[in-house]
């Protein structure tokens, strides 16, 4: 169910029969199977308690699977992993600058090793001008694109992002999801997106894989062929409209499914 494109690009990261229980016996995520390539867009689309953040954590290592493997193409190297939150989890008490310099202070890098990475970052987003700026003087909008430079400062392979723009204002989340699209054509990173949005999966997204509840499982995969890049023209395409169709249809048996 992948895009020809999707099988002939180099394969990132392949989970194989993942099984994650909680305490309690709660079964979040059940043979779960998925097979990541170089530049995929891959959202996880599902209803809430599917296990999407689960195994977005697996992949991130912040937990282990109870069964099953993650396995990373030429093993996980440092600092092949970016991380954005739905909460921009900046420091109050540090500037942009050093909040987007953190990923690289945990490896023990001085500021002035990697000042450019951090600028260009910075750049990336579009905030070169509040490198010195607190996050008390940022906007909702401003401190996710901080949130997004500091995932992306070290050139990771792989950029996780767990509902990152849902807590905020549908100008604002339309916008960003313009710049990311943006961004990542200036990078050409890989990205695993999670969302509740229909409609923000099939704009960002080459893959969407939809998860259902109880346990947690992917019950299937749309594909959206149109290029990148993609502008408003696509927005208000007739492909877009399919793709958000059948990417609903599916989200509507996943919910049957979990009732
Ligand atoms: N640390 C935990 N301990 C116990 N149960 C957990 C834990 N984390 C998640 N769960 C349970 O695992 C299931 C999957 O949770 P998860 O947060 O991965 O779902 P989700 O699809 O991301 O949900 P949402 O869209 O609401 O964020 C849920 O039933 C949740 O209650």
């Amino acid at each position: 169910m992948q895009s020809a494109a999707t099988q002939t690009r180099p394969e990132l990261l392949r989970m194989s029969h993942i099984e994650k229980t909680f305490r309690g016996n709660v079964v979040a995520l059940r043979d779960l199977n998925l097979t990541l390539h170089q530049g995929d867009f891959l959202s996880l689309l599902g209803p809430s308690g599917c296990g999407k953040s689960t195994a977005l954590r697996l992949i991130a290592g912040l937990m282990s699977p109870t069964s099953g493997s993650i396995d990373w193409q030429g093993g996980q190297g440092d600092g092949d992993l970016g991380v954005v939150f739905q909460e921009p989890t900046l420091m109050p008490w540090a500037r942009v600058k050093d909040n987007v310099w953190l990923p690289f202070r945990l490896r023990g890098k001085s500021y002035a090793s990697v000042k450019d990475d951090v600028l260009q970052a910075l750049k990336l987003v579009g905030l070169a001008d509040f490198q010195n700026a607190y996050p008390r003087e940022l906007s909702g909008g401003m401190k996710m694109r901080v949130s997004i430079a500091r995932a992306l400062v070290t050139k990771p392979r792989l950029i996780l992002m767990d509902e990152p723009f849902a807590a905020l204002d549908e100008i604002t989340r339309h916008r960003l999801n313009n710049d990311l699209l943006a961004l990542r054509e200036a990078i050409g990173c890989t990205v695993i997106f999670v969302t509740h949005s229909v409609f923000e999966s099939v704009f960002l997204s080459d893959r969407i894989v939809v998860m259902a509840a109880r346990p947690g499982r992917i019950i299937g995969e749309v594909k959206v062929d149109a290029p990148y890049p993609r502008t408003e023209t696509f927005r208000t395409s007739t492909d877009y409209a399919a793709s958000a169709a059948e990417a609903s249809q599916m989200l509507e048996r996943a919910m049957e499914q979990a009732a």
